[in-house]
């Protein structure tokens, strides 16, 4: 791991109650599904406000690497400008079939490491997949032996894991395959996406424990619809944990990415903690996003949220409620809930969530370490957290290369005088305006 001991962060405390509306940036599940769809789609298409981070940067280079074009534009009179979210950002994708040879670097996202792979099996040579040292620890396995099955020839070093070689042969047979997807749901969205490209399609069958996430799944499943799809799901009156998608075209789509439900999570909590009000503008009525949990999650927690014209609302009681929640569907609002967990006034159990030991970093040994080093008293369970509430104390946390532990440090800090955030500029894995946009909601902007 990097040492960034040097670079701390003074996490800004709050004085009173927070009171701000918050533009949080787009969704960084949906972009890097809108850009894979968009490049196996038959004519081309847009992205009006993607996520510009550093995931979702990594997939658009690697698809450019591919030879699918993308072109960037920022303009003030496009579609969406003028809305509270955005200056108008637009990618228009130019589709084609898949190039090799090339390389792809992943950095540590799970959507471009685990999306790419069948994608580059599709094209006619070898692409080499590699990243941060902490991918190479993510489990790839799954995809990999599923690949193989489905008649793709990758190179593991027998490892099941990064770095891998795909050596495609122009085309992929597809069919009937089994994986385990419990230590990612990734796997099976992985293998969904590209599957209309597959000469018959594929049936994917979960099989093995717990199956993770569902609410990703669904959003593949429904993007894969929007673009015109075939797809048979367990929600559609199909066979539990079986996924089939037809052999077919796609349609190239003019999609607006909604804003990412998951990050907006640290402003809401921060009017949770505070016994203020944030509001986040564009929250969708509808969406398969997980963050979306955040209005029952935060609720239960002391909080009240209201969603109406302006977005969603969330107006803080005065005091946290611990709570006893399964977070397997929404593993990734897990680090957010443990911080907040930590300043309520009871304990709370967070369950479901084993696989985060495999997630940026591992995430349940990470936040019992850094929320038990300012004073916490945090026990790691078999599937998740045991959260009992102290009083905590400035210091150094920590954050392991994880956005989701910066942001999660940045909460306790706006309760909790003097903690410092080491690498805050991790953030940019999802959020790279996160000091920013932290700091005019302390300034109480409502844009
Ligand atoms: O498909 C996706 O966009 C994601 C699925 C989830 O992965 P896991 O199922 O590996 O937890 C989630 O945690 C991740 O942040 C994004
Ligand atoms: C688990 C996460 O990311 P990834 O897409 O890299 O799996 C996350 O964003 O919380």
């Amino acid at each position: 791991m990097t040492d960034h001991s040097e670079s701390l962060w003074p996490a800004p405390y709050a004085s009173g109650a927070v009171d701000a509306m918050v533009t949080v940036p787009g969704s960084k599940s949906v972009t890097n599904r809108a850009l894979i769809l968009a490049a196996l789609a038959a004519d081309p298409g847009w992205l009006r406000r993607p996520l510009r981070s550093r995931d979702t940067l990594l997939m658009a280079d690697a698809l450019r690497s591919l030879g699918i074009g993308i072109e960037e534009t920022v303009s003030s009179s496009s579609a969406v400008s003028g809305t509270p979210q955005g200056r108008g950002e637009s990618w228009r994708v130019i589709p084609g079939m898949p190039q090799a040879p090339t390389s792809v670097d992943v950095g540590n996202a799970g959507t471009v490491m685990r999306f790419l792979p069948p994608l580059a099996a599709l094209a006619e040579g070898p692409v080499r997949f590699d990243g941060d040292p902490r991918a190479r620890e993510r489990p790839l396995d799954g995809l990999i032996g599923a690949l193989r099955t489905l008649g793709a020839r990758i190179e593991d070093e027998g490892r099941g894991a990064l770095p891998i070689t795909v050596r495609g042969v122009g085309s992929l047979d597809g069919g009937q395959v089994e994986v385990d997807a419990s230590t990612s749901s990734q796997f099976i969205s992985a293998l969904l996406l590209s599957a209309p490209r597959f000469n018959q399609g594929v049936e994917v069958r979960h099989v093995g424990r717990r199956l993770p996430s569902m609410p990703h799944i669904r959003m593949t499943v429904d993007m894969l619809r929007k673009a015109g799809a075939q797809v048979d799901s367990p929600d559609s009156g199909g066979e539990p944990h079986v996924w089939r998608v037809t052999s077919g075209a796609l349609l190239g789509r003019d999609v607006v990415v909604e804003p990412d439900l998951s990050n907006a999570q640290p402003f809401l909590a921060a009017a949770l903690v505070t016994g203020g009000t944030v509001t986040i503008p564009d929250w969708p009525a509808h969406t398969t996003q997980p963050g979306d949990a955040l209005r029952r999650i935060f609720t239960d927690m002391g909080g009240t949220c209201v969603l109406d014209d302006r977005g969603l609302t969330l107006t803080g009681g005065g005091r946290v409620r611990g709570i006893d929640v399964d977070l397997g569907e929404v593993g990734e609002l897990t680090p957010g809930i443990a911080a907040v967990a930590a300043l309520a006034d009871s304990e709370s159990v967070l369950r479901g969530v084993a696989h985060l030991r495999l997630h940026e970093t591992d995430r349940l040994a990470a936040l019992a370490k850094e929320i038990n080093a300012l004073g916490g008293d945090v026990t790691e369970t078999e599937d998740g957290l045991r959260i009992r509430p102290r009083p905590l104390r400035g210091g150094v946390f920590h954050t392991y290369e994880d956005h989701r532990l910066a942001t999660a440090g940045a909460l306790l800090g706006l309760v909790v005088k003097d903690v410092e955030i080491e690498n805050i500029a991790t953030t940019g894995k999802t959020m790279p305006d996160f000091p920013d946009l932290w700091h005019r909601m302390l300034a109480g902007e409502r844009e």
